[in-house]
């Protein structure tokens, strides 16, 4: 069966990860169109290949072209959609007028809408049933992408043949997919590992040192592990790059939005405070809202997801919660 080159690609959403995936398409020899929300980002990646709000000093290929019309994408062979999760489904509901009806969406999106419950597939399934598509995720910081610097990622894909033309439609060297079909896991580690990041930075800000990291990740992947097999996701799935992949990354370094919100609530800044004057999203800070729920609802143990919560959705004060969390009587591991 021949395969399908996709040589007219669109990025639709224009932050960090946006920018950097555009500026990985431009590498992989796509021809790469990105739409951005705001008038100044299309405006100075246009005239100084830089985008000023999200991605601050660094310089982009001058092949890269945004645009500010949701129309200008209706060329496209391919689209990567990168909104935060929780206006997925109003980002593909404004773009649907304008889709290709062949037109593959791959979701990088990472997070479960809070209003619904719904992963990113199940949004698609609701408001575009009909367009075939893909999900992006694994470990990769936005910073190192756009600079070109190596990194692996999953695709995950139900359609084989879709998902290995879209692997080398997008991929190149030092932006390296690897194909899963396994498209309910690989979103999991990725929406689950945001909530667990923030735990890690809380246990950082109160300067609880690497052991407690090493077992806030480990106990947190227990946790991805067994939220992820209510959903039937394949164990596999989670322990690679899509699940124990990026919480390693993520809980890391303070370069994750979710660590670094975690740090600032450790060290005694307060949720609302430290949010004030950011532009970027902590999805973490979203998807607890909801993945506790479910957690309860399936009687599945998290004992940090729900401490995140009891922080960031309840304001419980960080050093109670966190007491309350080593206190718990001891257990089996496999429990
Ligand atoms: N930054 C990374 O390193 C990285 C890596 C992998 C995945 N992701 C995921 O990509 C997604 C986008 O993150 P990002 O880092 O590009 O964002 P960002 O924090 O850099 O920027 C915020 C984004 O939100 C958009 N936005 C704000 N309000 C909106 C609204 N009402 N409707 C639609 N869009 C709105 C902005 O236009 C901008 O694109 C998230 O789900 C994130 O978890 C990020
Ligand atoms: O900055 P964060 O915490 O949103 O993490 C970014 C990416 O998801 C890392 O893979």
């Amino acid at each position: 069966m021949s395969s399908v080159t996709y040589e007219k690609v669109g990025v639709l959403g224009a932050g960090a990860w946006g920018t950097a995936l555009a500026a990985a398409m431009v590498r992989a020899n796509r021809e790469t169109l990105l739409w951005a929300r705001e008038e100044e980002v299309v405006e100075t990646i246009n005239t100084h290949h830089e985008n000023t709000l999200f991605l601050k000093g660094v310089a982009l290929d001058p092949k890269l072209k945004a645009t500010g019309l949701l129309e200008d994408l209706s060329e496209c062979d391919a689209i990567l959609m990168v909104s935060p999760a929780q206006h997925l489904r109003s980002s593909v509901i404004s773009l649907k007028p304008y889709l290709k009806t062949d037109c593959p969406l791959i979701i990088c999106s990472k997070g479960i809408e809070v209003t619904t419950g719904k992963l990113m597939s199940d949004v698609m399934a609701e408001v575009a049933p009909k367009q075939p598509f893909a999900i992006l995720s694994g470990p990769t910081f936005a910073a190192e992408v756009v600079r070109g610097q190596f990194s692996a990622i999953t695709l995950a894909c139900e359609d084989e043949k879709l998902g290995n033309d879209l692997m080398d439609a997008i991929g190149t060297v030092n932006f390296r997919p690897y194909l899963s079909t396994d498209v309910i896991g690989s979103q999991i580690g990725g929406a689950v590992k945001n909530v667990l990041a923030i735990a890690t930075g809380i246990a950082a800000g109160l300067d609880m040192g690497e052991n407690t990291r090493a077992a806030v990740i480990t106990r947190g992947l227990a946790e991805m592990v067994r939220f992820a097999a209510s959903y039937g996701a394949e164990n596999d799935t989670l322990m690679g790059l899509s699940g124990l992949g990026d919480l390693l990354l993520t809980c890391s370094s303070t370069q994750s939005r979710n660590m670094s919100l975690g740090k600032a609530l450790g060290e005694g800044q307060t949720f609302s405070d430290y949010m004030a004057d950011k532009l970027s999203v902590a999805e973490g800070a979203h998807t607890v809202k909801i993945l506790h729920k479910i957690a309860v609802d399936r009687k599945i143990s998290m004992p940090i997801t729900e401490a995140v919560y009891r922080i960031i959705v309840d304001g419980e004060p960080v050093s109670d919660v966190f007491d309350e969390l080593v206190n718990r009587p001891f257990t089996r591991e496999d429990e």
